[in-house]
């Protein structure tokens, strides 16, 4: 079976969150299982196209209303992620360094499914799946079974996994004309609320759709950013399946960036070596307990909470808790975390304000705690990480938290749960967390148990390919 993912984001190649993650992570799965998987990002000017060898597959045009824009394929030379990598460069629309962010992000993202399209439409042979991740990919099921110059693809069954139903990548109808052609009669197809609504336009035209957990879908099905009716009218199409995490990339036994790598044998010296480099640099004091946070520094991660959260627990313990966070992202967010420092200061807290690949692995496997006061949480990969890697996670129960996992005051628990996005049930659970820490032989026992559990894609991917086959 042949499955084109397409994608904005794909790890080592362009990353911004979990997105990136999962499409470099369950294509390489997906080959070990027989299948052919391939994927398609844009071709942004990262680093990693200029340190990896490139070769032209492909060279095309496309219009966008008025606008004829030139592209070309290119393909990665050496299978360096496991799977074949296709880049869609368009001069003057793709070729920036950053991902997102940008003032005509919607042109971007369009010219990208639909240089896309163009070239997939010129093979010999046809794909059996196109798997579309995010809003960005989202109009691909649009347009190929309404824009006749696609007709050729119809009948290819089309997924939709939504990461995150918050971001849809809505524009205005004052700019269908960028679109191919298509029936007028079918702009029902792309509208939601007055816009042109690429997620909407897929959870209609796709076949069928996912989410990255069950708990998630669940949750959609009464809060999901405006779009709870459809996804209720599709629910039939609709299932969840979990992410799960490259164990190769995410392996405390070898990874590269640690200061000192540990498996449950050497467990114990092994985290505590990572924690006093982490301390030592961030100075922080290595006999307390670490509570960190990584992530985007937004609302849906409840990090706007953090301040509050940190200030409270620092005073409730007598500076008897010492935290981490490691962000980017809402500007405020990130200026009251650095204002923080007058107040709760070294050795008890440190904020790393960027994005710093190696520093997030020395992180999970540094701290004794890893805190997610999510409001929305897809899935959430941050906790699967800290668990391989012998941390707690103390997460607020929403989504995929709430399905990956158990209260360790419950039967075959490992982490730390609490309710409501709010300082007061995160502070309890950091009380929680402060005991737990002192009962060294329970900690122990739990980062074993941690570590020992299988969230790697074998799972997934299965279930996956079982969606595929139905298609069929
Ligand atoms: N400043 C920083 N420096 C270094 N690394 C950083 C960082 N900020 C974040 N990261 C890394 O980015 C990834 C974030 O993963 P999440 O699961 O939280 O993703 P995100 O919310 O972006 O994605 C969405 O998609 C994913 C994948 O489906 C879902 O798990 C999730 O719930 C959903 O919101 C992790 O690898 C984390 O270590």
């Amino acid at each position: 079976m042949e499955i084109i993912h397409i994608s904005a984001e794909c790890y080592p190649v362009a990353k911004v969150g979990g997105l990136a993650d999962v499409v470099g992570a369950l294509p390489k799965y997906q080959q070990q299982n027989g299948d052919i998987a391939k994927v398609v990002i844009p071709c942004y000017k990262t680093r990693f196209l200029f340190e990896n060898e490139f070769e032209l597959v492909h060279q095309g045009g496309i219009w966008m209303g008025s606008q004829w824009r030139h592209f070309n394929v290119i393909k990665e030379k050496h299978n360096k992620l496991g799977f074949d990598l296709y880049l869609v460069d368009i001069p003057g629309l793709l070729d920036n360094e950053q991902v997102y962010g940008h003032h005509n992000d919607p042109e971007r993202f369009l010219g990208f499914q639909i240089a896309t399209l163009d070239w997939i439409r010129s093979w010999r042979h046809r794909p059996d799946v196109l798997h579309c991740h995010d809003h960005h990919a989202a109009l691909i099921p649009f347009m190929i079974t309404q824009c006749s110059s696609y007709a050729r693809l119809e009948d290819i069954p089309t997924v939709l996994t939504i990461h995150n139903a918050q971001y849809q990548g809505q524009f205005g109808w004052d700019r269908w004309q960028w679109l191919p052609a298509f029936d007028w009669w079918k702009s029902g197809l792309l509208d939601w609320d007055h816009a042109i609504n690429p997620l909407a336009s897929a959870i209609k035209c796709s076949w069928r759709v996912t989410t990255v957990s069950p708990g998630y879908l669940d949750e959609l099905m009464f809060s999901a950013a405006g779009l709870e009716s459809l996804l209720q009218g599709e629910k039939q199409k609709c299932s969840g399946i979990l992410n799960g995490i490259d164990t190769e990339v995410w392996n405390p036994a070898d990874d590269e960036q640690l200061p000192k790598n540990y498996t449950t044998r050497n467990l114990a010296g092994g985290k505590k070596a990572n924690k006093e480099a982490l301390c030592s640099r961030f100075g922080l004091n290595p006999d307390l307990p670490l509570v960190s946070f990584i992530g985007r520094l937004v609302g849906e991660k409840g990090a706007d909470l953090l301040p509050g959260i940190i200030g409270q627990a620092d005073y409730e313990t007598d500076h008897g808790i010492s935290f981490l966070v490691l962000g980017s992202g809402d500007p405020y967010v990130a200026w009251q975390l650095e204002e923080l420092k007058t107040y709760v200061r070294q050795p008890n807290y440190n904020v790393y304000i960027g994005y710093d690949e190696a520093l997030s692995h020395c992180i999970y496997a540094g701290s004794d705690f890893l805190l997610m006061p999510s409001r929305v949480e897809p899935c959430g990969l941050n906790q699967l990480y800290a668990l391989r890697y012998g941390t707690v996670p103390v997460v607020r129960m929403a989504g995929g938290l709430k399905d990956t996992v158990i209260d360790f005051g419950d039967e075959g628990g490992y982490g730390i749960r609490f309710m409501h996005p709010s300082v007061a049930d995160a502070c309890h659970a950091l009380r929680r967390s402060v005991e737990l820490f002192q009962q060294k032989s329970q900690l122990g026992e739990l980062r074993r148990k941690m570590m020992k559990l299988d969230f790697s894609w074998k799972k997934s991917a299965r279930q996956y390919a079982d969606l595929y086959s139905s298609l069929k």
